[in-house]
C-alpha cells in the first residue's frame, strides 16, 4: 500500500497512532489487525513515525528513512525488529498530517516529547476527536506542580481522554504472550470503544473509571521498577529484598495518589495497571534493566547506559523520579517518599546504588497502619458525598484520608480530639470508602471504640483496620 496517498473512505471513523517505538509498534499491530474486523472504521491507520535516517548498523536499510522502510517492508526495523506490522499501517513523519482527520488519537510517545507534539497539534485536530493516552510518565515542566499527561492532553487539544495501561512489556505483546491491560476513561462507552479497536484474546482489557490513578501507576510504577533493578544489580537474584522494594514502592505509589490526587479508586492498584504492571516492570522491563547496569557499574552514566543498552528506546524512570522530586521537595514531602526520593538521588549519583536498603530501612510504613473504611450507610456516604478529613494530629497521625463520613466524623471528634480540618469534596463513589495512615497507638483506642456501644450505624459497614479489626459491625 503506498501509504498515505491512499484515500480514506468517506463517513467511516479513523485512527491515527501518534508515536512508533517499541510500543507504538506492538500496538499497530493489534489496531491494524482488529479494524479489519470493524466495519464503522476505515481500514487504513496512520501512524506518526518520528523521522530518522537509519545507519550503517541496519544493514540493506542503512541510509533510508525509517518511515520508508515501514511503508515498503512492513516492518518497525528500529524499535520493533522482526515483527510485520499490519499493510494497513501507514507510516507518516508529519504529526499534523497523521493526526488532522482523525476521530480517535492513540498518543504512544516517550513521555518527555508529549509537550511538543502537543504545540505541534494544537488546533489542527478534529474537535470532535477522542484520545486515549499509552504515555507512561507525568508532566512537570514548571518542576512546582505535576500533571497527568492526560490531563494535559485534554486542556491542549480539548478532547476527551483516557488511558491504557498495563503489565504489558512491547515485545511480549508483540510476540502474542496472554497478557491483561486496564483502560480508563470516565465515559465507560468510548473506553469500550478502544477496546473494541485492541482487545484480542491474548490481549485482555478490562474497562474502568478511575483514569486518574490508573495513569499515575502506570507512571510512577517505572521509578519502583529502576529501585528493583538497582536491587538486582546490589544483590543478584535474591528475591526478599526486591519484594519489600516492589510492596514499599506501591505503598508510596497510593499514597502519593491519595495526597496528592485524590478521588480515585484504591482498587485500581488491584488492576492489571496497578499491581501487575509493577510486578512486570520488576522482573521484566526497561527500567529495571537499567536500573541493574547502573547499580554493578559505577563508571557509567545513565545515558551512556540507555544507549549501550535500548538502541534508541528510551528510560522513563529516572526522568519520573526526577519530576516527581522536583515536586516533592517544593512541597517538602521527600521524606514521606523515601524510595522515590532514593532513587532519584541514585540517577543523580547523589547516593550510592548500595544505600538503597539504608533509605528505606526506617520507611514510614513500617510505622503506621492503613486503615481501610468501606460502605459506611449514612446519609453523607449514601449521596455520594464521601468526606475528606486531611490534619496532622499531635504530630502522631501521618495522613488521614477518609472517603467515609460517619466513623470519620466520629472517630476524629471522639477519640483524636479533632473540631476542624473535616472538609467535603464532590460526589466520587455511591458508597465512600479510603485509606487512612494512623500510627499504631491509635489502633488499640480506635479498635475498642468501634466495637462498643457508642457506635451507633445505621447500615452494616464492613470495616478493617490494619492488622487489628477485620469483620464486620452491625
Ligand atoms: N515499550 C514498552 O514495553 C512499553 C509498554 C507499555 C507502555 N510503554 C510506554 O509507552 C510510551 C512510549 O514508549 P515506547 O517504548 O513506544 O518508546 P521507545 O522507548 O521505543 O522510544 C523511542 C521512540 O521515541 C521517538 N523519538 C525519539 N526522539 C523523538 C523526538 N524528539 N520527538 C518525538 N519522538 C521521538 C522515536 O522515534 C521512537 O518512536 C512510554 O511512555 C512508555 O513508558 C512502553
Ligand atoms: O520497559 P519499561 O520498564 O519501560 O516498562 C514497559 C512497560 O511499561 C511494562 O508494562
Amino acid at each position: 500500500m503506498s501509504g498515505s496517498k491512499k484515500l480514506a473512505a468517506p463517513g467511516l471513523l479513523k485512527v491515527c497512532i501518534v508515536g512508533s517505538g517499541n510500543w507504538g509498534s506492538a500496538v499497530s499491530k493489534l489496531i491494524g489487525a482488529n479494524i479489519i474486523n470493524a466495519p464503522e472504521f476505515d481500514k487504513t491507520v496512520k501512524m506518526y513515525v518520528f523521522e530518522e535516517i537509519l545507519d550503517a548498523t541496519f544493514g540493506e536499510n542503512s541510509g533510508k528513512k525509517l518511515t520508508a522502510v515501514i511503508n515498503t517492508k512492513h516492518e518497525n526495523v528500529k524499535y520493533l525488529k522482526g515483527h510485520r506490522l499490519p499493510d494497513n499501517i501507514v507510516a507518516e513523519p508529519d504529526l499534523v498530517v497523521a493526526a488532522q482527520d482523525a476521530d480517535y488519537l492513540i498518543f504512544v510517545l516517550p513521555h518527555q516529547f508529549i509537550g511538543k507534539a502537543l504545540d505541534n497539534l494544537t488546533g489542527k485536530i478534529k474537535p470532535s476527536a477522542v484520545g486515549m493516552s499509552l504515555v507512561k510518565g507525568l508532566y512537570n515542566p514548571e518542576k512546582t506542580n505535576i500533571r497527568l499527561l492526560s490531563t494535559v492532553i485534554t486542556d491542549k487539544l480539548k478532547i476527551p481522554m483516557g488511558v491504557l495501561m498495563g503489565a504489558n512489556v512491547a515485545n511480549e505483546v508483540a510476540d502474542g504472550l496472554f497478557c491483561e491491560t486496564t483502560i480508563a476513561f470516565k465515559e465507560l462507552k468510548q473506553g469500550q470503544i478502544f477496546k473494541k479497536l485492541m482487545q484480542t484474546p491474548d490481549f485482555r482489557i478490562t474497562v474502568i473509571k478511575d483514569v486518574t490513578n490508573a495513569e499515575l501507576c502506570g507512571a510512577l510504577k517505572n521509578i519502583v521498577a529502576f529501585a528493583a533493578g538497582v536491587s538486582d544489580g546490589v544483590f543478584g537474584e535474591k528475591t526478599n529484598t526486591k519484594a519489600a522494594i516492589i510492596r514499599l514502592g506501591l505503598m508510596e505509589m497510593m499514597k502519593f495518589a491519595e495526597q496528592f490526587f485524590p478521588g480515585g479508586t484504591p482498587e485500581t492498584f488491584l488492576q492489571s495497571c496497578g499491581i501487575g504492571d509493577l510486578v512486570t516492570s520488576c522482573f521484566g522491563g526497561r527500567n529495571r534493566k537499567v536500573g541493574e547496569a547502573f547499580a554493578a557499574s559505577p563508571a557509567k552514566t545513565l545515558d551512556d547506559l540507555s544507549k549501550e543498552m535500548l538502541g534508541g528506546q528510551q528510560l522513563q524512570g529516572a526522568r519520573t523520579a526526577e519530576e516527581v522530586n522536583y515536586f516533592l521537595s517544593h512541597k517538602g514531602k521527600e521524606k514521606d517518599f523515601p524510595l522515590f526520593t532514593a532513587v532519584h538521588q541514585i540517577c543523580k549519583k547523589e547516593m550510592a546504588p548500595n544505600k538503597l536498603i539504608d533509605a528505606i530501612r526506617q520507611h514510614p510504613e513500617h510505622h503506621h497502619f492503613r486503615v481501610s473504611v468501606h460502605g459506611f450507610n449514612d446519609e453523607r456516604s449514601a449521596a455520594g458525598k464521601p468526606v475528606f478529613i486531611y490534619k496532622n494530629l499531635l504530630q502522631r497521625l501521618i495522613t488521614t484520608i477518609v472517603t467515609c463520613s460517619h466513623l470519620a466524623t466520629t472517630l476524629a471528634k471522639h477519640l483524636l480530639g479533632w473540631e476542624e480540618g473535616i472538609l467535603y469534596f464532590g460526589a466520587n463513589e455511591p458508597l465512600g470508602q479510603g485509606i487512612v495512615s494512623l500510627h499504631p497507638d491509635m489502633v488499640d483506642a480506635i479498635n475498642t471504640y468501634i466495637h462498643s456501644d457508642k457506635v451507633k450505624l445505621n447500615g452494616p459497614p464492613l470495616i478493617s483496620i490494619g492488622q487489628a479489626i477485620n469483620g464486620t459491625l452491625n
